[in-house]
């Protein structure tokens, strides 16, 4: 006899993921829909060939219709020591205080490049999937900058971690 799977309630699992380590990243876009980025913990890679990897974007946060409208972002992964970047572009902050706090410049897209980044992808949205709150956005990256040196940060246990290297 088959069994009907029991959902797993939300906050179950929001504690699961919790355990989940991850790099942080500030996602920011510029174009027709006006500058905008926000923190993003839900970022992968997919193939590198072609360079690809995806953003999941909640359909309600309030950046949604600028990265709708501009095609294109880059994801910043931030650096040791980096965490207070990570709270003003996850919170509720307006967008000009979320840009005041940091400096940036471009690379390819015109999407803000974080200059104290460990790395910054710089992509088009090549595709994008709705599944469930959120849209899964396929970037194909067509410029890269990398630190000379750089440590990590880790977000894990609803707290971040530095990652220093020996
Ligand atoms: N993927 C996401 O959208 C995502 C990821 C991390 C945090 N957040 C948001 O940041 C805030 C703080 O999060 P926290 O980690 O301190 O505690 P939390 O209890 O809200 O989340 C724990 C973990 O669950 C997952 N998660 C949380 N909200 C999610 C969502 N809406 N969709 C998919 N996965 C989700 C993430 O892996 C997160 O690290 C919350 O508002 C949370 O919704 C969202
Ligand atoms: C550590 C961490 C990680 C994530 C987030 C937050 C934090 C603190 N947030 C939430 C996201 O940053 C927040 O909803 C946006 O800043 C949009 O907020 P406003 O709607 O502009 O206030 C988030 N949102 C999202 O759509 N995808 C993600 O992967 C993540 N990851």
């Amino acid at each position: 006899m088959q069994q009907t799977p029991i959902a797993v309630p939300r906050s179950d699992y929001r504690d699961a993921m919790a355990r989940l380590g991850a790099a942080v990243n500030i996602i920011t876009t510029d174009g027709p829909g006006g500058r905008a980025g926000f923190t993003a913990s839900a970022v992968c890679s997919v193939t590198d060939e072609p360079p690809t990897l995806l953003v999941c974007l909640n359909r309600k946060a309030s950046v949604y219709a600028a990265f709708q409208a501009n095609g294109v972002l880059c994801v910043n992964v931030l650096a040791a020591g980096q965490q207070a970047l990570s709270a003003l572009f996850g919170g509720k902050t307006p967008m000009d205080e979320r840009f005041a706090a940091s400096r940036w410049s471009a690379l390819a897209t015109g999407a803000p490049v974080l200059e104290a980044a460990a790395v910054s992808f710089d992509c088009r949205v090549v595709r994008s999937t709705a599944v469930g709150t959120h849209d899964v956005l396929f970037c194909e990256a067509v410029a890269i900058r990398s630190a000379d040196k750089a440590q990590g940060l880790v977000y894990f246990d609803r707290r971040y971690h530095d990652l220093l290297a020996a």
